[in-house]
């Protein structure tokens, strides 16, 4: 169920100071959700943001709990940005989050230990999916550009469908992860977000930037090697430790590969060093090449959507909260800048 934000919700959450205009004085709210494709139709902004607060996806794929935690934080650090020539609030209606809380009770209430445990959590995912694809569609479908903070990774799959859906054709994407997220069509969770959506013909061309090459399978390789048309990717390591290949290299072969058609931007905060996820890493890209890819990717004309996941900061540490918080609001609003 979407829960709308007003601008009273927002207000909250926005640390105002005289002589200054905050983001967050700045952005677009909508008063009811009546009639949502024709309100968002009628407003001026671009981007639509909204939160999707829930683990159940990575507890499906056997990861550790935490990032429903992620969209609190990010939301609150880009409504205290400041709103200048450079970061103009305007441009974003802020929608508000899909509200997943009666799904992660009763995920709560299964046992981890019973045989059918990831089966029944599946189930929940399954029903996740229907939500974001919806929410997605009714935002693409209005033209307008949707930013999702996660949430796990498995919701991929509803921004692709939903995305698809809207656009009525398949999409094309490109993913900043250590991992494919191609497993198995086993149940949904947040391992294959990626391979359904692919599998089921809303994903057309899939790029995998930075891949670890100590986290993929096998079997996974065997399955990219043999459709290269379709699928492509590098690796971490490739560029930062044997350094064969350069980033900004690497930012044109994607964009190459993607651009024939509308592409979705996926940016896995496990791919970024030290940031707390279910799969964090003391090696991975630097905050700022994670920035550095966001901005590229957002002034194409064929980005559809940005959607930052799996940053799982502890609800308890403030200083966590506050400092995931400002990586979430830099990859927003370099992938907005123009
Ligand atoms: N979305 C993340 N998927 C990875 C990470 C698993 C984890 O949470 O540890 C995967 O399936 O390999």
């Amino acid at each position: 169920m979407l829960h709308l934000y007003t601008n009273a919700t927002l207000d909250a959450l926005i640390s105002k100071r005289e002589g200054e205009t905050k983001f967050g004085e700045k952005v677009k709210t909508l008063f009811s959700q009546e009639n949502l494709v024709a309100q968002l139709t009628k407003s001026k902004v671009k981007y639509v943001l909204f939160g999707i607060p829930e683990d159940i996806g990575i507890l499906a794929n056997r990861g550790k709990a935490g990032a429903t935690t992620a969209w609190k934080a990010g939301l609150s650090a880009l409504l205290n940005t400041q709103d200048n020539a450079f970061n103009k609030g305007k441009r974003v209606l802020i929608l508000g989050h899909l509200d997943f809380s009666e799904l992660l009770e009763t995920a709560e209430t299964f046992n981890p230990k019973a045989a059918d445990y990831y089966k029944k959590l599946s189930t929940l995912v399954a029903k996740i999916d229907e939500e974001v694809s919806y929410l997605m569609f009714q935002i693409v479908s209005a033209g307008k550009i949707p930013i999702i903070i996660g949430g796990g990774h498995n919701n991929a799959y509803g921004n692709i469908k939903g995305t698809s859906l809207g656009k009525s054709k398949a999409i094309n994407v490109v993913n900043f992860d250590a991992h494919t997220d191609f497993r198995s069509l086993e149940g949904r969770h947040s391992g294959n977000g990626f391979s359904y959506a692919f599998k089921q013909s809303f994903l057309d061309k899939y790029f995998m930037f930075g891949l670890h090459e100590n986290y993929t399978s096998k079997k996974i390789f065997k399955t990219i090697h043999n459709q290269p048309e379709r699928i492509q990717y590098n690796t971490f390591e490739s560029i930062k430790i044997r350094q064969e290949q350069g980033f900004e290299f690497q930012l044109n072969r994607t964009l190459d590969f993607i651009n024939d058609r509308p592409f979705g931007v996926e940016i896995d905060c496990d791919s970024i060093e030290n940031v707390p996820s279910s799969a964090m890493t003391p090696s991975g890209f630097s905050a700022n090449k994670a920035r550095t890819f966001a901005s590229f990717f957002g002034k194409q004309k064929n980005a559809t959507y940005l959607h930052l996941c799996e940053a799982a900061p502890n609800p308890d540490d403030a200083n966590e909260l506050y400092r995931i918080g400002k990586l979430l609001s830099y990859l927003i609003t370099d992938f907005m800048r123009k």
